[in-house]
């Protein structure tokens, strides 16, 4: 005999498509009904692909407490917004951001958020105006790594303006809601919050804008890949074989999305000892090299695991900054010095020829973002340039 508690804890075994969590987790799921053998539940999602909305409709239907009941399912969608201004058509979302770099990881905890910081704060000292955008939405830990973590946002009119910390503004979730607070964004929509950060902030004239993608390669990440123009993608990993699978499934993302790859970060690449400072091989040095072979690009660097690294970490003292003669130190100014010779070499390309950008809310995947891609790839044919297609399916 089924009731509503039991259908609830089996909920709670459905992960959000693209995600790690469950739809419980999330705060997704609203209602829960039971009225002798009929079900209603009622569900906030925060995609409109279509796809995402089957998915979860079949792994519900499925579920042992629901069998030989009649299920109905509602889902609350975000309201598609069709051609707004920075849409393919229309205008870019932040023009007077020269250069969005994308940083993604195909897995969790592989250093991303410490490489966005550290390189972001290296290019800053090679005297660019940086800024760092952490779209982790749901672990933002940005604030925390800059030393920024408790600080008040200033308002102007109705928009916020973006903090800074060692010569590079940043704006994050994690500093928009209060600390620890994150069921606050439980069910919000994820693709329209980063256009926000985008558009309702406001982001002084930028040379790169740095975005700490969440990670993974669902269709979450798709989507946002596809919401601002970006110009190059950096792909960070740990150096072990498996970690590697999931870096080609982020760099596949890349290429399907035409963001070009400006390199590959191998992080925890061997251990420095903080005594003797040799270096000694752990987890395989040296095997993003191949890989950046098979992709045609580059490895930006090899940064080992350093105990400073860690601490600079947790005490809003990024290690670049603070420790700049570290061996470490020095790998990151060096991959701020790659990036930005890869992205003087793209100079010729404008951003929003880039790759197609997608209103806020529409999946690259759904249909809708179908279409919207085949018009960009027509425009690009017969701008002469390849047009093959994201290659979503
Ligand atoms: N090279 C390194 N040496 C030592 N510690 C490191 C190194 N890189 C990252 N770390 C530490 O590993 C932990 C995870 O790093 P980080 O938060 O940057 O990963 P992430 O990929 O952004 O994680 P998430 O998936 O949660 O966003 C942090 O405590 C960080 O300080």
């Amino acid at each position: 005999m089924t009731n509503v508690e039991i259908i609830k804890k089996e909920l709670e075994n459905i992960k959000y498509p693209g995600f790690a969590k469950s739809i419980v987790e999330f705060g997704f799921v609203k209602e829960v009904q039971l009225d002798g053998n009929n079900c209603f539940i009622n569900l906030d999602i925060t995609s409109t692909a279509p796809e995402v909305e089957a998915q979860l409709r079949k792994e519900i239907t499925a579920l042992k407490s629901l069998s030989g009941i009649n299920v109905t399912l509602n889902f609350n969608k975000p309201k598609e917004q069709v051609q707004q201004s920075n849409s393919v058509s229309g205008k870019n979302i932040a023009p007077q951001i020269k250069k969005v770099v994308m940083v993604s990881s195909g897995k969790g905890g592989v250093g991303k958020s410490t490489t966005t910081v550290n390189l972001a704060i290296a290019t800053a000292m090679q005297g660019k105006r940086v800024g760092i955008l952490d779209a982790d939405i749901y672990g933002p830990n940005i604030p925390r790594m800059m030393g920024l973590n408790g600080k008040e946002v200033e308002i102007v009119g109705d928009k916020a303006k973006p903090l800074n910390a060692y010569g590079v503004d940043v704006m994050s979730m994690g500093i928009l809601m209060e600390e620890g607070q994150a069921l606050i964004w439980r069910g919000a929509m994820i693709m329209k919050a980063i256009q926000q950060l985008l558009r309702d902030i406001l982001w002084e004239e930028l040379d790169i804008l740095f975005i700490d993608m969440p990670p993974g390669t669902g269709d979450a990440q798709l989507t946002l890949a596809q919401s601002v123009p970006v110009s190059a993608g950096i792909n960070v990993t740990t150096p072990q074989h498996v970690a590697l699978d999931d870096s080609r499934r982020s760099l596949d993302m890349f290429k399907k999305l035409h963001i070009p790859v400006a390199g590959i970060v191998e992080n925890m690449s061997g251990f420095i000892c903080p005594s003797c400072k040799t270096e000694s091989d752990i987890f395989g040095m040296g095997t993003c090299e191949e890989l950046a072979k098979q992709y045609n690009t580059q490895v930006l660097g090899n940064l080992p695991i350093e105990p400073a690294i860690r601490e600079g970490g947790d005490s809003g003292k990024p290690i670049v900054y603070f420790n700049p003669e570290s061996i470490s130190a020095k790998r990151y100014m060096i991959a701020a010095d790659k990036l930005i010779s890869f992205l003087n070499s793209q100079d010729e390309v404008s951003n929003a020829a880039i790759q197609p950008i997608m209103p806020a809310g529409v999946s690259a995947c759904s249909p809708e973002g179908q279409k919207i891609k085949e018009e960009h790839e027509k425009a690009q044919k017969s701008s002469g340039s390849c047009g093959t297609g994201c290659g979503c399916h």
